[in-house]
């Protein structure tokens, strides 16, 4: 151990005044301990007596109530720290509901599991795969919740384009759930990398939602034209990711359109030029902060 003795102790002016403001603080994180425990109680009664089946996350609703919370914040304490602290009592009232593992794809990007620790917290599992089909083996078979995947590029080969394989469905029926990072302006030195969570979960409204959408198409079929196609449908459309690949006879896109569309919404089947009708391959919280339709 290096010799501490020379370090002279922190030295506090005023400290009556500085004892007494401390003393403040102790009795207020009391307050603050007694009510975290309570809410410990309620989510004991929302495992026992709440009735929720399945994957135990609810993103809708968290990121419902970080809205509502950022909204009514004032105050020097950074909104940042609501959402951390807020983050972490969700991780924890998930632990009393059975714990949470996640699966995270992190091929070629080194700060997807960043991603997915600053968004479920230090409490949760994280198995790491390479692939996107690694980790959605994870929840076919059981060894996890959730996987976080990366958001989709048009540089993705067949193998990291995951999202044309949820198009085609299977048993549980998986859809992209939510987008992180929730917290939407980033800072220097946090994970800069986006990503989608994918689960057997049904959709969970947050109010203010997007939706993806999955279309076969030609593979000639213009951008744009996918776009008006959309929009003729009823569908207000913030970005498309088409794929195109060579010698195939169909290609696909990914659309993300505003709001939260049903699986059964009557425009998907009304719409008319793709080589079959569109799929809804989940919706997400608009992330806090977001300034513009991100893909
Ligand atoms: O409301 C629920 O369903 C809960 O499980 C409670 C709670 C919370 O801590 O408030 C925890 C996890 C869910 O993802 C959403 C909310």
């Amino acid at each position: 151990m290096s010799d501490t003795s020379s370090l002279s102790p922190p030295h506090d002016t005023a400290s009556e005044a500085l004892a007494s403001l401390r003393a403040e603080i102790d009795a207020l994180d009391d307050r603050l301990h007694d009510l975290l425990m309570e809410r410990a109680l309620i989510i004991e009664r929302v495992a026992r007596d709440g009735g929720k089946t399945g994957v135990p996350i609810r993103p809708g609703r968290e990121a419902a109530m970080l809205r509502r919370l950022l909204a009514r914040h004032r105050g020097a304490l950074p909104p940042q720290t609501i959402l951390r602290i807020w983050r972490e009592l969700f991780s924890g009232a998930l632990m009393i509901e059975g714990g949470l593992t996640i699966a995270v794809a992190d091929g070629g990007q080194a700060e997807l599991p960043a991603v997915a620790r600053e968004h479920f917290g230090p409490l949760t599992a994280l198995r790491r795969h390479r692939t996107p089909s690694q980790a959605l083996a994870d929840l076919t078979n059981g060894a996890a919740h959730a996987a976080v995947l990366p958001l989709p590029s048009d540089e993705d080969d067949d193998q990291a384009a995951w999202w044309v394989g949820l198009m085609h469905g299977g048993v549980p029926r998986l859809a992209i759930v939510a987008k992180l990072p929730f917290w939407a302006r980033r800072t220097e030195g946090v994970p800069q990398a986006g990503a989608y969570v994918v689960a057997s979960l049904a959709p969970d409204p947050s109010g203010a939602d997007r939706s993806l959408i999955g279309i076969e198409i030609a593979p000639d079929m213009s951008t744009a034209r996918i776009a008006g196609q959309l929009t003729s449908a009823g569908f207000d459309v913030g970005s498309i990711l088409p794929r195109r690949a060579a010698k195939q006879e169909v290609g696909y896109a990914l659309a993300d359109v505003e709001g939260l569309v049903a699986r059964d919404d009557p425009r998907l089947s009304a719409i008319a030029g793709f080589m079959a009708t569109p799929v809804i391959l989940g919706s997400y919280a608009v992330p806090f902060g977001a300034t513009g339709p991100t893909r």
